[in-house]
């Protein structure tokens, strides 16, 4: 796994993900750790498919959780504000929603049929034009994707490619990952997609948790987020992260994506 894993990264392939459906809890944490090793020699991230805990005991940069599996925000719970979480999704309605809850990326498959995931319906490359779209989250296309079909998932909208046959079932994954990210880049400085992270004016925009509720902004600061909310002058409370800050140091203090700040008001009786 590691041979093969590090001819891809020579290949320039920029994340990872540990998807192993066999092997018990124990031997996933040695997997993972290693792996781990590896990717941070190469400074990319490394995610584990479907398992916080594994994630977090080998330090993994973050976790893929499908449909199934446990809530976006109990991951958090579990991997804190800095990991990455990402979520698969066959349809736009679960984009929607991964993006409302917290998802740092989504998978947009399969694409085409695949026996690496036998027996789900193909989403077709209609679906990856649709969060193309309308989601500015990171959009993974995934699912039958080689270097032979991998111009029409670009055409169709998407930026960031995914596969695991076409890369793993080759004799040289170096060479396979070089020609899918010449097609990546080619496309890319075609029509790149604007992502969050940056808004259309190029200005840095995070997401942070407003009283429990995730929420865009580009505020850099309590007061600017405060403002925001049109709350700077009222009497109220803020908590950034569970601590209680003082009104005089909210324009020096900064907000982060990833945290939770509550604006808490005064009612009569408490
Ligand atoms: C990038 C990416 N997208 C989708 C998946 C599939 O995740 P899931 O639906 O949980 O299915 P399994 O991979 O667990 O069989 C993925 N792993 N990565
Ligand atoms: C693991 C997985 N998840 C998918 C999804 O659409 O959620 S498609 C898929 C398989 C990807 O493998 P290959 O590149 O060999 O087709
Ligand atoms: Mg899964």
């Amino acid at each position: 796994m590691l041979e093969v894993i590090e001819s891809a990264l020579r290949g320039g392939a920029d994340i990872v993900q540990l998807r192993d459906k066999i092997s018990s809890k124990r031997e996933l944490v040695e997997k993972a750790k290693r792996l781990k090793d590896l990717t941070a020699r190469y400074g990319v991230p490394l995610i584990v498919n479907d398992h916080p805990d594994v994630a977090l005991a080998a330090d993994a940069d973050g976790v893929h959780l499908g449909q199934e599996d446990m809530p976006i925000s109990v991951a958090r719970e579990i991997l804190g504000p800095k990991r990455i979480v990402g979520l698969s999704t066959h349809r736009i309605e679960q984009a929607r929603a991964a993006e409302w809850e917290g998802a740092d990326y989504i998978g947009v498959g399969p694409v085409f049929p695949t026996a690496t995931k036998p027996g789900r319906q193909a989403v077709t490359t209609a679906y990856v034009s649709q969060a193309a779209a309308d989601i500015r989250i990171p959009c993974v296309a995934i699912g039958g994707i080689t270097e032979n079909n991998a111009d029409e998932v670009l055409k169709a909208g998407a930026r960031r490619l995914c596969a695991v046959s076409a890369i793993v079932g080759h004799d040289d994954p170096e060479a396979v990952c070089r020609r899918l990210l010449e097609k990546i880049e080619a496309w890319n400085s075609k029509t790149p997609k604007f992502e969050e992270g940056l808004n259309r004016t190029g200005a840095p925009e995070i997401r942070v948790v407003i009283n429990g509720r995730n929420e865009r902004t580009q505020a850099a600061t309590l007061l600017e987020l405060a403002a925001q909310y049109k709350l700077e002058s009222r009497n109220i409370v803020a908590e950034l992260d569970g601590e209680v800050v003082p009104r005089r140091l909210w324009g020096e203090t900064s907000v982060r994506g990833g945290c939770a700040v509550e604006f808490v008001h005064f009612v009569g009786g408490g």
